[in-house]
């Protein structure tokens, strides 16, 4: 929450035993970011994963992933520079992917 209110940047990951309350603080991040009026992307490695976040979507989806991402050797977000999507991302704040240990290379 620190990095985002001083807009330092960088990469977190949050790891605990399964069903100890991942998603349910993710859910309490996104919902702490979104009252102060800024942008957080609630995105996960699967559809079902995506359907417990408020707001969830499938990284592929949201971020335009390439599908074959394995035999690309500098694989790229799918995204043009002016589209609206661009625009949501420059402006986000922060961007949760729930179940990421779980997605495909
Ligand atoms: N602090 C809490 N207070 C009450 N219930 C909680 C709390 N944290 C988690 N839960 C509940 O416990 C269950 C499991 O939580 P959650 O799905 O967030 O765990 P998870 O670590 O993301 O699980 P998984 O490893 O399967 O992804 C959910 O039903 C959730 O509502």
């Amino acid at each position: 929450m620190q990095a985002v209110q001083n807009e330092a940047g960088g990469l977190y990951f949050l790891d605990a035993p399964g069903s100890t309350g991942k998603t349910f603080v993710i859910s309490l991040i996104l919902e702490n970011i979104r009252v102060q009026e800024k942008i957080a992307l609630a995105l996960a490695s699967s559809g079902i994963a995506a359907t417990l976040l408020d707001g969830g979507r499938t990284a592929h989806s949201a971020l335009k992933l390439p599908l074959n991402v394995q035999v690309i050797e500098n694989p790229t977000c799918n995204i043009s520079r002016n589209s609206a999507m661009a625009k949501v991302l420059q402006q986000t704040a922060i961007i949760l992917l729930d179940e990421c240990t779980m997605t495909h290379k």
